[in-house]
């Protein structure tokens, strides 16, 4: 559905993005994933048709992603969308609609049925007195209000609360389960580890690590072997057993690399006269991969120069102009 192939931006001399390429199907949760100022929001603008790129392609089912009518196909879900705090989530979602052409009746089915979904209480509330989290959760229905196929959000989850965070994720995978194609940026590993099927790890502008989470831990991670002994050998540290039919007896830990090693830590034990009694597998975090790959780099602080979305602008780009 989504093809991106040596996709640049370059602000000035500075490359946000270096030349992406990766393709995404129908149906799927792609994430792109990377510390501040990887180039993530920059990738899912191009995507969006919101900015042009600099070089290279961005196309949604064989058509340019700037295309008005690929556009109206399509709910974008900015990293901050400031609400109209004088409106309710009712009439909001409404306005929304309108701008989509949407026939009122229609829209008023598909809005309650989302704030249903979303389980959003209190929709009379001025958006203005609603929690962090409400208001998140009534981006995500403006973002369905046109009941696209195809939906970019930007860090959905970023500074909700864990159950909210939870909520957001799921329901993600529910618009995933009913065909929709979703590609969404985080900086937490756990949100694209939870509910992507594939994802991208991007550093200062480049894609340095694809695949699944576990083709990921496959190619970047590091299994290590932990194997208790039950006297010290070489390289090794006590601790206490917690094992129940042994607790509190003193064991030795050896942390190694490879099974040629734990054979090793084998053959010492019994020339101190002990044995090995345990050997567990230790696969290394999808967190500490990801520090691994991305270490060398100087994230900024900060996101984006430039534009800051407002509501205004994200709606008159519907079928209008793109950054450039
Ligand atoms: N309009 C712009 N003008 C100049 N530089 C920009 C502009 N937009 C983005 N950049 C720069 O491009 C780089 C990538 O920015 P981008 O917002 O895509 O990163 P990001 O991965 O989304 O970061 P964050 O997680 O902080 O939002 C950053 O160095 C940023 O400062």
């Amino acid at each position: 559905m989504i093809r991106a192939e040596g996709l640049r931006k370059t602000y000035g001399d500075f490359p946000a993005v270096v030349g992406s390429d990766f393709a995404v199907d129908r149906g799927e949760i792609f994430g792109i994933v990377g510390p501040n100022g990887a180039g993530k929001t920059t990738t899912l603008k191009m995507l969006s048709g919101l900015v042009e790129p600099t070089d290279g392609v961005a196309e949604v089912d064989g058509r340019d992603a700037g295309d008005p009518e690929m556009r109206r196909n399509l709910g974008f879900l900015p990293e901050e969308s400031p609400l109209y705090e004088d409106m309710t989530p009712r009439s909001y979602l409404r306005f929304f609609a309108d701008l989509y052409d949407v026939p009122r009746s229609e829209a008023s089915e598909r809005t309650e049925r989302t704030l249903d979904r979303l389980e959003l209480e209190h929709r009379e509330r001025r958006l203005g007195d609603m929690s962090k989290g409400m208001k998140r959760k009534v981006a995500i229905a403006r973002s369905l209000v046109n009941d696209p196929d195809l939906l970019i959000y930007d860090e959905p989850a970023s500074g909700l609360d864990p159950l909210t965070t939870n909520y957001v994720l799921e329901f993600t995978r529910e618009l995933a389960d009913r065909g929709k194609t979703v590609i969404f940026s985080a900086h937490n590993l756990y949100h694209v580890e939870s509910v992507c099927d594939r994802i991208v790890i991007m550093n200062r502008g480049e894609i340095i690590a694809r695949g699944t989470v576990p083709e990921i831990r496959a190619e970047h991670g590091e299994t290590t072997y932990h194997v208790f002994t039950t006297v010290a050998v070489e390289g090794s540290a006590p601790e206490r057993s917690t094992d129940s039919d042994a607790v509190g007896s003193e064991r030795h830990r050896s942390v190694v690399p490879d099974m040629d090693a734990v054979e090793r830590v084998r053959e010492r034990a019994a020339a101190n006269g002990g044995e090995v009694v345990d050997i567990r597998t230790r696969e290394q975090s999808l967190e500490d991969i990801f520090l691994d790959l991305a270490s060398g780099a100087t994230p900024e602080t900060g996101s984006a120069r430039g534009r800051q979305p407002t509501d205004a602008s994200e709606a008159g780009r519907a079928d209008g102009g793109r950054e450039r």
